[in-house]
């Protein structure tokens, strides 16, 4: 585990929680960006030399995905993802739609968004995850996030890719067979979820596509990774697994936790016996 910079994550934390609260001051990131390439140093007998760790084969070793919003009524997004991220997240994605705070303080703005991205970034750096931002690729580009996550209805990956290069990792949802086989096939993705396997408050309204969706994904996938979502936690993990999953993404498993990091390292663990 890595050590948390307590007074720093209470500092991000501490503004009052307004419509607009400041979670961390926003600045532009230095390129590159220390999330993008992990840079080992390592001695060599002839001298030293720097090896790069691609993000591609970060993302290949990261089973465990989590989405969670700014945590704007609680104020404390830093302390949350040190915990989730110390109890084995390996991608953190800032996912704030449908969140209490967007009920109480209403949207977060693309300002506001940057903040706790910010905040997400340093708490990734301090465990060496990767930051996800859901939906925007203007936010992804302005952030410096490690991977931008779109909807079937967002932009178009070409256009993505366009404007964030290949060091930002681009996934997508999909919900039925054709988008999961189209996925799995479709040149320049990084990876994709399926979802929803079970009905979820966090997606009202949304029919689950259920263990079948899974079955599917991992019949196609090959070496493209693929995280099931929707309604997933430790108990239902095991079936997940079984349809033939090796990661998962999940929201209220971990940020709806007492412990997040016990939540967190729970699902790690059944992820990693598996
Ligand atoms: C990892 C991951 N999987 C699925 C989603 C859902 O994306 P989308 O279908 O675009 O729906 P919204 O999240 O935008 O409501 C996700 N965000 N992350
Ligand atoms: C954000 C999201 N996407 C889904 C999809 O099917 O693409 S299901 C979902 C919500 C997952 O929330 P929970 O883990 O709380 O059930
Ligand atoms: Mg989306």
């Amino acid at each position: 585990m890595t050590d948390q910079p307590r007074d720093a994550a209470r500092q991000a934390t501490d503004s009052p929680m307004t419509p607009a609260p400041t979670t961390a001051s926003f600045s532009p990131p230095t390129s590159p960006s220390p999330a993008r390439i992990l840079v080992a140093i390592a001695f060599s007998a002839t001298g030293l030399y720097v090896a790069s760790v691609d993000i591609r084969e970060r993302l290949a070793a990261a089973t465990l995905y989590l989405c969670t919003d700014a945590r704007r009524e609680t104020g404390d997004l830093a302390e949350f993802a040190d915990a989730a991220l110390a109890g084995g997240v390996d991608v953190i994605q800032l996912r704030d739609k449908g969140s209490e705070g967007e009920r109480r303080f209403g949207p977060l703005e693309a300002r506001q968004e940057l903040e706790a991205l910010a905040v997400l970034r340093a708490a990734c750096d301090r465990h060496g995850a990767l930051l996800s931002v859901n939906d925007r690729a203007d936010i992804a580009a302005a952030a410096g996030v490690d991977v931008l996550h779109l909807g079937q209805d967002d932009l178009p990956l070409e256009h993505a890719r366009a404007l964030l290069g290949d060091g930002v990792l681009i996934g997508r949802s999909t919900h039925d067979p054709e988008q999961t086989r189209q996925a799995a096939a479709e040149t320049g993705l990084d990876y994709f979820s399926v979802g929803p396997c079970w009905a979820t408050p966090t997606k009202p309204g949304r029919t689950p596509a259920g263990l079948d969706l899974v079955r599917v994904a991992a019949e196609v996938a090959g070496d493209r990774p693929f995280y099931p979502i929707g309604g997933i936690d430790v108990d239902r993990l095991p079936e997940v697994l079984a349809a033939g999953a090796s990661r998962v993404a999940v929201v209220r498993a971990i940020n709806g936790a007492a412990d997040p990091r016990a939540a967190a390292a729970e699902l790690k663990a059944a992820l990693v016996s598996a």
